[in-house]
């Protein structure tokens, strides 16, 4: 497991420098810098084919920047092996979730996230059956512990993937597009049980990435405004939306009003 490296990097999760990526003669991600410190936990906010998951897939080692530096956990991409910084940083993405075995129990799904593994082929300790039974229960889905993944609705879906990616104790966890093509009911449990992690201290940092102003949650703090592939705006989520520089940002005048310490977006 990478620790953060206190004394080349202090304190810092995320570095970005300059950071531009071009492919097929389209540049793709420009200039970006991005700092995220610890104890923060970051909203990356864009629409679609903003650039989003091409800085995702940077962050997790599997495509590297045409320009500009990358570090991670205090560790420089180029001169740290990716594949053990993967180890300390989970991704829950929906590309996952088409990958894992529907027929597969759910309780082996979750401890399968402490190898990395889709199914469980290696043999894991009673103390790790407790520790996913724990999580599970943490984010409000410890009764469905002897279901099947498929039998489960979406939304539980995704916490049990989020306590799946819990059980490898990452120092990063990133929840991309977590809260997609959830019902009202199932979409406010999810954000409830993200909510309650995320204050958790002994929580890791979190990304939240979505294209929902109203799914960030208070927690996250600070929110990064992508568009065309360049940081528009970054800064505190309070300040981010608002209906100003969102009108800018979308290039359409909008309004924001914040309930429950969440921004929701209406057109002007
Ligand atoms: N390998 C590639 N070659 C060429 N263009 C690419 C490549 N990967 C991504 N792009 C383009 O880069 C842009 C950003 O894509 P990306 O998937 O990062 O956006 P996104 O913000 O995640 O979008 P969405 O919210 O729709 O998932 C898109 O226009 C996409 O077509």
């Amino acid at each position: 497991m990478v620790e953060v490296n206190r004394t080349n990097n202090q304190k810092q999760v995320i570095e970005m420098h300059d950071v531009s990526w071009r492919r097929d003669g389209k540049t793709v991600l420009n200039a970006i810098d991005w700092q995220v410190a610890e104890g923060e936990n970051w909203a990356l906010f864009g629409l679609n084919g903003s650039g989003k998951t091409t800085l995702l897939n940077m962050l997790n080692g599997y495509i590297w920047p045409t320009t500009g530096t990358v570090s991670v956990l205090g560790h420089k991409y180029g001169e740290v092996d990716v594949r053990e910084m993967r180890k300390s940083i989970g991704w829950v993405s929906s590309s996952l979730q088409q990958k894992l075995h529907g027929s597969e129990k759910v309780q082996n799904l979750v401890v399968s996230g402490k190898f990395a593994s889709i199914g469980l082929y290696e043999k894991p300790t009673s103390e790790d059956f407790d520790r996913a039974e724990m999580l599970m229960h943490q984010l409000r889905c410890g009764h469905l512990l002897d279901r099947t993944y498929q039998t489960c609705s979406q939304g539980e879906q995704q916490k049990l993937l989020i306590a799946r990616a819990l059980m490898a104790q990452p120092k990063l966890l990133i929840l991309d597009e977590a809260a997609n093509g959830l019902d009202f009911i199932s979409k406010e449990g999810l954000l409830d049980s993200i909510q309650e992690l995320a204050l958790d201290r002994e929580a890791p940092h979190m990304i939240y990435v979505t294209h929902h102003t109203e799914e960030i949650v208070p927690p996250f703090t600070k929110t990064l405004l992508l568009r065309r592939g360049e940081v528009f705006m970054q800064g505190d989520t309070t300040e981010m939306f608002s209906g100003e520089i969102l009108t800018d940002f979308f290039e359409m005048s909008v309004d924001v009003s914040w309930r429950n310490g969440r921004a929701w977006l209406s057109k002007k």
